[in-house]
């Protein structure tokens, strides 16, 4: 059977999106990020799910970092959910003097805290179930958790419903050793991670690659090497398929004119973007078989 390793341990909000990708799959929980991706990398799982970013909150880092570093692996899938949170308790609670989550939780219930538990104690654990441990083995009292954590824990619910921001959401991905890329839907992703020579507009350089190519960036985010102070790597993901030509050729010099390129995925959009391939004929694929032809032409003295 196909093992999933997500983010756990079970009553996450990564097992939900683990369940979301495919029902049916054997999953098994892994404590940390890095050990999602460890566990793909030994090939102990076949995929793994974990949290990439949230609509509150931002980029989860331990998720980038661990995208950039060691074996390669790649995004072949995303899912976006609805993130609200339980607070869960031992039964009887009454005086919650510890609450304790993960710190992505925490971040979208801030507010919620200030107001209806002022005085007790915030503490980050490894994710929203770990918390919930936590609380059912008595070393905290509160849990910040995922809705479905309250069946796998004997806890009772504080509070439902509690979000600071309505409507918060966060992606996830399902990761997988290269060797695997999904077929162009014609409204895909594909994230790549480029360490960027340190010389003057080349941000500007990179993004210009894309433009040229109607290429629409819908994120991008910097992280330190960790190698040197003041140098960064840039996350990218951009709308549009590898097998596209004019995917292939931005990505192409993007390689030529950065330190290093890492290819993270090209997978189906969950929300798909405007289709722009049909927007801006210049650049389909057609277009580029034409102008390869020319210049073909050209070179061999057929055409001019
Ligand atoms: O801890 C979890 O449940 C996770 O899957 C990470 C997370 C934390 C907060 C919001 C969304 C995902």
């Amino acid at each position: 059977m196909t093992r999933i390793a997500y983010f756990g341990p079970t009553g996450t909000f990564s097992e939900q999106a683990a369940l979301a990708f495919a029902d049916g799959h054997e999953l098994v929980p892994a404590e940390t990020i890095p050990l999602v991706f460890a566990a793909v990398r030994a090939g102990e799982a076949e995929f793994g799910c974990v949290p990439v970013e949230n609509s509150v909150e931002g980029s989860v880092s331990a998720t980038m970092d661990a995208l950039a570093a060691d074996a390669p692996l790649v995004a072949v899938a995303e899912v976006v959910l609805p993130v609200r949170f339980s607070v869960l308790v031992r039964p009887g609670t009454t005086d919650v003097k510890t609450v304790a989550s993960h710190p992505h939780a925490l971040a979208q219930v801030r507010h919620w805290l200030d107001e209806n538990l002022p005085d007790a104690a915030v503490v980050a654990s490894t994710s929203t179930a770990a918390a919930a441990v936590g609380v059912a083995e008595g070393r905290f009292d509160a849990a910040v958790s995922a809705p479905v954590a309250v069946h796998h824990y004997p806890l009772a619910e504080l509070a439902t419903d509690v979000a600071d921001v309505r409507d918060a959401v966060t992606r996830f991905l399902l990761l997988h050793k290269p060797g695997v890329v999904p077929e162009p839907t014609g409204a895909d992703r594909t994230s790549v991670v480029a360490v960027a020579a340190d010389r003057p507009g080349e941000l500007a350089g990179i993004l210009t690659e894309l433009a040229l190519r109607s290429i629409n960036v819908s994120r991008i985010e910097s992280r330190p090497t960790k190698e040197r102070l003041g140098e960064y790597k840039f996350y990218l993901d951009i709308d549009g398929h590898i097998t596209q030509q004019r995917v292939g050729d931005a990505l192409a010099a993007l390689h030529r004119r950065c330190h290093d390129v890492r290819f993270l995925g090209s997978y189906p959009q969950a929300a798909p973007s405007v289709e722009r391939d049909a927007a801006d004929p210049d650049t389909s694929d057609d277009s580029y078989a034409a102008a390869a032809q020319w210049l073909a032409g050209v070179r061999e003295g057929t055409r001019a």
